[in-house]
């Protein structure tokens, strides 16, 4: 029940009778102490606080119109909110222009930036004026960073202009090379192409650039060459030839592709390079046919003709190697030399081989020991010269002489031995006394040189003929043989006129036993055509002794003066060319 109210009306009445739904109106009933919501009797909205009092059962309740407890705040908060706007209205023109100022560096650095962005050709200046706050560091950092897109646009640039340089560069080789070069990317389209094109396709390299291979040579030659354009494009490189027809003449290329690799490996175009190599596919073929004249030439030669180069391996080889040295061609063309002549052979020939190699003809002999034979080979190694005049082989030439060598120690037999008694002739005799001078010298020795003439040998050749003449001087020639040893010599000068020449003598005398011997010997008549005949000689003795060192010449000068000797004191006699014995 209302004790006091200011609503006369609610004076002692219920409170339940009052509108006692509100919240705090049933927290103090309910014995709480606390504020709330409410509103005044005349319907305000209140501030209310309720208490209950000790001792008796009475709750205060005190019940204050909002706006009356709110008056001073809401005074308040309006003259704050005046005073609020007068303080922006004066400070925001003041922030604004602190701010203004604050970032103005920052504006600047800005307009700098969009300056810069516009136009990055410009050499960058930076700022010497810049606080010592975030703004000045960002001021420095920007200006270095410039500076250093600045040194980078540098760089790029003259990197640029070496790229410039270089492609000019490039194409001014490319295009002054005789040959078709040309960069061909994955997509099979041309990236570059030299002014070859023109020359020898009749295509302008800009309006090749971009276009496939197909586009610019048509299905047919794409097809043609499809196989090596994928393997150069597989990383392989490519090589092949390619007869083109160009202004009516037919041009034989050779094309080489090569792989373009990126840092990575990995195949990002290749090189197309083609050389107009007709000439040399003539010259080839000039070449061969002249090798296969010099072939077929040489094939039928009697001698093995090789051309062998610096390293010794065989280059050439006519088709007598294949009888000459029993094996077939392919084991001798493209082989070494040494490996065909064989170790101990080859030794004989290397050092001539080499004497060629220096620029030298060497000419030499060898012999080689064939199933039951000796053959005898002539070789020359002639050394041959390149256009630069390099050496660059060796041609050999070598005939089989063994006939021809067989033919030269017949001869030489024939010249060094009389034919009718088959005695050393005047050849031979001088030899031997050269060599018993020398001999008799070295053994401290004598040696005796004896001429002998038959006496009156005229008169059997008139009497008796020619033929009994030479049947006489065989036998004399027969017996001097059997009057000396086998060390000792006998020939026969000439006509009737024989030399016997005795070495290692220990005297004078042993000469004229021998001589003696020979008087003796002809004693025994001869026997011509039935007919006994004596024919005696006259011997001249020449002593040869270790004291004087006398000529071949002097020494049968001397005998043949003791000869005359003999002669003179009646024939069939031996003398010496001083008054020694003779007789
Ligand atoms: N049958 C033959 N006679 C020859 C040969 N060579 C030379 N004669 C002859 O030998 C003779 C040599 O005579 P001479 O030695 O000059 O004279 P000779 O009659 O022997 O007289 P002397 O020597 O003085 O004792 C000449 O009649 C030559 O014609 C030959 O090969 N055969």
């Amino acid at each position: 029940m209302y004790v006091t109210h200011p609503d006369a009306g609610r004076i002692l009445t219920s409170i339940d009778k009052a509108n006692h739904s509100e919240v705090s109106m049933r927290q103090a009933t309910s014995g709480f102490e606390g504020t709330g919501r409410s509103f005044t009797h005349t319907g305000k909205e209140a501030m209310v606080s309720y208490k209950p009092t000790n001792g008796v059962d009475w709750i205060v309740a005190s019940v204050l119109p909002t706006d009356e407890v709110f008056h001073s705040a809401v005074q308040l908060r309006w003259e704050s909110t005046l005073l609020a706007l007068v303080l922006t209205s004066l400070l925001t023109p003041l922030a604004c222009f602190i701010f203004y100022r604050a970032l103005k560096p920052l504006r600047e650095l800005g307009q700098k930036m969009i300056a810069a962005t516009k136009d990055s050709s410009e050499q960058w200046r930076p700022s010497s004026f810049y606080s010592n706050d975030e703004l000045g560091r960002l001021g420095r950092v920007f200006d270095s960073l410039m500076l250093e897109r600045g040194r980078v646009v540098t760089e790029l640039k003259q990197s640029h202009l070496v790229l410039q340089e270089s492609e000019q560069r490039t194409r001014t080789i490319t295009d002054s090379m005789p040959a078709v070069i040309g960069y061909i990317d994955l997509d099979h389209r041309y990236r570059f192409c030299n002014s070859a094109y023109k020359r020898f396709h009749g295509l302008q390299p800009e309006d090749m650039l971009g276009k496939t291979i197909t586009e610019v040579f048509g299905d047919g030659v794409y097809n043609a060459f499809a196989d090596c354009i994928e393997q150069a494009l597989s990383g392989q490189r490519v090589s092949f030839e390619r007869m083109v027809e160009q202004d009516g003449s037919v041009m034989c290329m050779q094309y080489e592709y090569v792989p373009d690799f990126d840092a990575y490996g990995v195949v990002r175009g290749f090189y197309s390079m083609g050389t107009d190599i007709t000439a040399y596919k003539r010259a080839e073929q000039d070449l061969s046919s002249q090798q296969q004249l010099l072939r077929a030439v040489t094939d039928t030669l009697p001698a093995l003709v090789t051309f062998v180069d610096k390293t010794g391996r065989i280059k050439f080889a006519n088709r007598t190697h294949e009888t000459w040295m029993r094996r077939p061609m392919h084991a001798i063309e493209g082989n070494l030399i040494g490996d065909l002549l064989g170790a101990q052979e080859m030794e004989i020939h290397q050092k001539h081989f080499t004497c060629a190699l220096g620029g030298k003809v060497a000419t030499f002999g060898f012999e080689r020991q064939e199933a039951d034979r000796i053959r005898h080979y002539q070789a020359t190694y002639t050394p041959q010269f390149s256009a630069e005049n390099d050496i660059i082989g060796v041609t050999c030439l070598v005939h089989d002489v063994t006939e021809a060598k067989l033919l030269e120690r017949q001869l030489n037999v024939m010249a060094r031995f009389d034919s009718l008694t088959g005695l050393p002739n005047r050849i031979q005799i001088k030899e031997c006394i050269s060599r018993a001078i020398d001999d008799n010298r070295d053994a401290q020795s004598l040696a005796a040189v004896m001429y002998l003439d038959l006496d009156s040998f005229k008169a059997i050749n008139d009497t008796l003929g020619h033929q009994a003449g030479d049947l006489v001087l065989k036998e004399f020639g027969r017996r001097l043989a059997g009057c000396v040893r086998r060390s000792d010599t006998v020939g026969r000068l000439a006509g009737d006129e024989f030399v016997v020449i005795l070495e290692r003598l220990s005297n004078d005398s042993e000469s004229t036993l021998v001589a003696e011997k020979i008087l003796r010997a002809m004693e025994k008549p001869i026997s011509i055509n039935g007919v006994d005949r004596i024919v005696t000689t006259s011997i001249g003795i020449e002593m040869v002794s270790t004291e004087v060192n006398p000529s071949v010449e002097t020494l049968l000068k001397a005998a043949d003066e003791a000869l005359y000797r003999s002669k003179q004191l009646g024939r069939n006699r031996y003398s010496f060319r001083s008054a020694a014995a003779s007789v």
